[in-house]
């Protein structure tokens, strides 16, 4: 098994009676809410994954490390890992700064010895490699106030995570595991794709090429939006695990890493990572990048480079292929003249089978992974949905949406629906109709609604919500699975319906020279331009306006056509 980078296996983790002394101590002093990259960060500090780093960076060792990619005594660094603050009185040189997750949970003690300004440009430039281009880790280079503090890091507790705790390991325990094992030759594939089995296959081969043993390490820190999340993919290495007849020469251990999306300063990263979980070797792609512009190939010439001195060996990776005649993989440049070949692109994988509800072929994936992948990406019909009725007072929402409800019931979409109505008298009891009220009352529903979309559940809202940029909150809530109805009955049809004598009243107050700031009448209205469905319900019966959402959902996927329930 391999030794820590720098010799020792960091272990900042105080003992229960230390602990205790500081936690009795932590009320004198500040404390600072630290984000999801600071946990990580800090967890990996704790447990000596970022080993020989004893505590957030400094600034010589940052200046050095963000221009040289070493630390300030020379060690090969390659990525800053600091502490964002915004000096105050109680975060000072000299005064200790509880550090906590947003639970409020006391993690850690810093005694801040130093507190300096970040260099955001030469971080851009130099870390990010971002001169002409947006970085793809802008949020971290944002998230910065614009000093970082160091100093001696105590901590009390490691990170607590209930998810998964079979499988989380840190470096001390995962080397004993390994001794237990009777591995000294370990190759680590750290990773945040699902696996299939082309990259099993690749990943084993590896292992044998070594003739040791195979490490994977789901990151599960803070990733790229867009990847699949954690969960589903620990569940999916999970089920290879269960699954694999071969599971003797396989461990999974997740990696609390926040990804910096930077290489190839990140695939060093990975390198001392897997040195420090007591890996000999690190499995790398060809070609890695993480940005379009990213050169594929610089990943692979930094490790090069640097394997040596960070003394783990690189194992590169030979890309598999399946040969449907004869019912296995075979390394992309050693497929025999002429034999057929069979693969799935990623896109294929999200459009042709998970948009579609279709299960990815045996061939392909495991079935028990083909599974968890399906139920965590349903398709269009089994997903939350919000329909968002907007339009003047009587211009057909409640009426229309009351019918749709009935209507989707025939498609097994079960709805519930917020109408403005019934909404003022409890979720938003006593909110009046002024601009703020109202935006109140419609980012309420929004949230609920989103609530509900996230979770596969279906509401009809049924609200005026005359304002677009609140309208296009609510959309946002969604996440995307949001329908618009916009009610365009024209105001003199809603007049002439006044189904509640608003408009009467509201005449006659506008007439008595008080006004009453109703909608339509006293109010404005921001008509919608992009709404998915328009309704003139004074053209349109009822039947008719049902039709015609139904008719759009079909074409969106939200429901299947008829007969064919999802
Ligand atoms: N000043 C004023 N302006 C508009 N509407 C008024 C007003 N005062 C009372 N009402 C009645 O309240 C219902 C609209 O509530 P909403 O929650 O949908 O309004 S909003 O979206 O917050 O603007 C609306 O009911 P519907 O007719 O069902 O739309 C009105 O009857
Ligand atoms: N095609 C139609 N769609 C919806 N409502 C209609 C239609 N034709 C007539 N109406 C009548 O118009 C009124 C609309 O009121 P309502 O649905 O409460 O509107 P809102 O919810 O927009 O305030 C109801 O009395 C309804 O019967």
């Amino acid at each position: 098994m391999n030794s820590p980078y720098g010799g020792t296996l960091i272990d900042l983790v105080v003992d229960t009676a230390r602990a205790a002394e500081m936690k009795a101590a932590a009320g004198d002093c500040a404390s600072i809410t630290l984000d999801e990259r600071g946990v990580c960060d800090l967890e990996l500090l704790a447990v000596g994954g970022f080993s020989p780093l004893k505590g957030f960076l400094g600034k010589a060792d940052y200046d050095r490390v963000v221009r040289e990619q070493r630390l300030a005594d020379g060690t090969l660094w390659p990525l800053p890992v600091t502490l964002p603050v915004t000096p105050s009185e109680g975060v000072a040189e000299g005064k200790t700064l509880a550090l906590r997750d947003v639970y409020g949970n006391l993690l850690a003690f810093l005694h801040v010895e130093e507190i300096y300004q970040a260099d955001k440009d030469a971080e851009a430039q130099c870390v990010y490699d971002t001169l002409d281009a947006k970085p793809p880790a802008d949020a971290d280079l944002g998230r910065c106030p614009g000093h970082y503090a160091a100093g001696r890091l105590e901590v009390v507790r490691t990170p607590p995570h209930y998810d998964f705790v079979d499988l989380r390991r840190t470096p001390a325990e995962l080397r004993e595991h390994f001794q237990s094992l009777g591995w000294s030759r370990i190759v680590a594939f750290p990773t945040r794709d699902p696996i299939h089995r082309a990259q099993e296959e690749t990943a084993r081969r590896a292992a044998e090429e070594i003739g040791g043993g195979l490490l994977i390490q789901p990151i599960v820190g803070a990733t790229r939006p867009g990847d699949v999340d954690h969960y589903t993919r620990v569940r999916c290495y999970r089920a290879l695990l269960e699954d694999d007849d071969r599971s003797g020469a396989l461990v999974v251990t997740l990696l609390p890493l926040a990804e910096r999306m930077t290489r190839p300063r990140e695939a060093l990263l990975h390198a001392i990572i897997a040195r420090n979980y007591g890996c000999t070797h690190l499995l790398v792609r060809r070609d890695q990048a993480d940005r379009p512009f990213d050169d594929p190939h610089a990943a692979l010439e930094a490790l090069s480079k640097y394997m040596d001195e960070i003394g783990v060996e690189m194992v590169v990776s030979t890309p598999m292929v399946y040969l449907p005649d004869m019912g296995r993989y075979e390394a992309v440049d050693a497929v025999p003249d002429g034999v057929r070949t069979a693969r799935i692109s990623d896109a294929q994988v999200r459009d042709d089978y998970l948009a579609g509800g279709v299960l990815l072929p045996e061939w392909f994936t495991r079935p028990a992974v083909a599974a968890i992948l399906n139920e965590a990406n349903p398709p269009r019909q089994r997903q939350g949905l919000t329909i968002w009725f907007t339009g003047l007072s009587g211009s057909g929402k409640s009426t229309v949406a009351q019918a749709l409800v009935e209507r989707l019931a025939e498609y097994g979409r079960n709805c519930s629906l917020l109408d403005g109505d019934e909404i003022r008298t409890h979720l938003s009891k006593g909110l009046s109709f002024s601009k703020e009220d109202r935006d109140v009352n419609i980012r309420r529903v929004g949230y609920v609604a989103g609530l509900v979309a996230q979770h596969g559940g279906t509401t009809l809202c049924s609200v005026i919500s005359p304002y677009k940029a609140v309208r296009d909150e609510a959309r946002r809530q969604s996440k995307g699975n949001f329908v618009e109805v916009y009610c365009s009955t024209p105001v003199d049809v809603c007049e002439s319906r006044d189904v509640k004598g608003h408009y009467a009243k509201a005449r006659a107050a506008v007439a008595a020279g008080r006004g009453m700031g109703f909608t339509g009448v006293d109010d404005p209205y921001e008509a919608p331009d992009d709404a998915e469905v328009t309704l003139d319900t004074s053209r349109l019966g009822v039947a008719e306006c049902v039709d015609a959402i139904v008719a759009k959902l079909l074409a969106l996927g939200y429901i299947p056509p008829r007969g064919r329930a999802g």
